[in-house]
């Protein structure tokens, strides 16, 4: 068994629990992030499986092998820090060999070091000193370090936070595009569902010290295990609503459900609200990105739905249906 398995891990600090029986598959050569909002445990997950954390109860396995009971240095993970964290006064090379022994100057070390470089897009740049590159390239050379030591795993804690917005989109390509030349195991924490969504083969949702799901991006998507899942992972409409044989009755009307009964919540994906004109509901506001535009609707009952669109001319005001296409989702209460 390769890869990374963390199972049943729960760490408390003090009378604080903060990790309450978390669990996370990865395998081999997959890249999961870890979503969840600020202070649900996902820095302390990842220093569990570093070993800066020691838990109390559970257990991990890297490349098929226990390191409960091992130090961190000795668990071969390599760490891409939130802020590259570079040794300012060592050059780029100096930074990547770092990890790889006293024998740095040996020619297999440079080999090993230009050859994690260029796996990052950065070959030839090994004679440059930290402060001249820009903060995307700080973060490969970061990534190119903990990969040079051939870690079983990459651990990546938030890693983009400090790049520009402008930056992060080809940042996360690149990162993704060496992790996977490497054929790298990596697990990347965020709390940004749209890094996790597009850079992820696997996402394991975390909420409260636990894994609350983990599956594939179009899984999460399309099967949240809750009303909790499917409004942190991707965008919902979400309404008061009544099941009964496989019909769900809400402020959209009656709507074909999967065949659960009783009362809850239904979430609707906005790309399912379709509108034409005509109708008991009033368009409130119109919001336009180009791509596609979000019209909130005000609905007879007084609640109000947010549609995603790429038709235009909807203005404030006008009347208009809303439909929706699809399968829903309903979760009893
Ligand atoms: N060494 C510690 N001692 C006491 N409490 C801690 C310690 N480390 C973390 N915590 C607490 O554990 C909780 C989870 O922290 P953690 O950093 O794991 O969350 P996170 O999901 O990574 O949040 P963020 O996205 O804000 O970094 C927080 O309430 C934090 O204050």
């Amino acid at each position: 068994m390769s890869g990374l398995h963390v199972r049943g891990v729960s760490k408390a600090f003090g009378a604080t629990p903060v990790l309450r029986g978390a669990a996370l598959e990865v395998a081999d050569g997959a890249l999961a992030a870890v979503l969840g909002p600020s202070g649900c445990g996902k820095t302390t997950l990842l220093r569990v499986v570093a070993g800066f954390e020691r838990a109390d109860a559970g257990s991990v396995r890297i490349g098929g092998k226990e390191v409960g009971g091992l130090a961190p240095e000795k668990r071969r993970v390599g760490i891409v820090p939130q802020e590259a964290a570079l040794f300012p006064h060592l050059s780029v090379a100096g930074n990547v060999g770092f990890g790889l022994g006293r024998r740095s100057r040996s020619a297999g070390v440079a080999a090993r070091v230009e050859e994690c470089l260029e796996l990052v897009g950065l070959g030839g740049y090994g004679t440059r000193m930290p402060y001249q590159l820009s903060g995307g390239q700080q973060q490969r050379v970061a990534l190119a370090r903990a990969l040079a030591p051939r870690p079983g795993v990459v651990l990546l804690d938030e890693p983009f936070n400090a790049l520009d917005r402008s930056l992060r989109g080809t940042v996360r390509d690149d990162v993704r595009a060496a992790l996977k030349k490497a054929g790298a195991t990596a697990v990347l924490v965020t709390h940004d569902q749209e890094e996790a969504l597009s850079m992820a083969d696997t996402v394991a949702v975390m909420r409260d010290g636990v894994i609350v799901q983990q599956g594939t991006p179009e899984e999460l998507y399309a099967r949240p295990a809750d009303l909790g899942v499917a409004t942190f992972v991707g965008e919902a409409v979400v309404l008061a609503a009544s099941a009964a044989d496989g019909v769900v009755v809400c402020a959209l009307g009656s709507l074909p459900d999967s065949g659960a009964s009783g009362v809850g919540h239904v979430a609707v994906r906005p790309e399912q609200l379709v509108l034409s004109p005509g109708g008991a509901g009033v368009v409130e506001r119109v919001e336009f990105f180009g791509h596609d535009a979000a019209i909130t609707v005000l609905l007879p009952d007084g609640g109000s739905v947010r549609a995603r669109t790429r038709g235009v001319g909807h203005r404030p005001g006008d009347r208009v249906e809303v439909r929706v296409e699809g399968p829903v989702l309903f979760f009893a209460e």
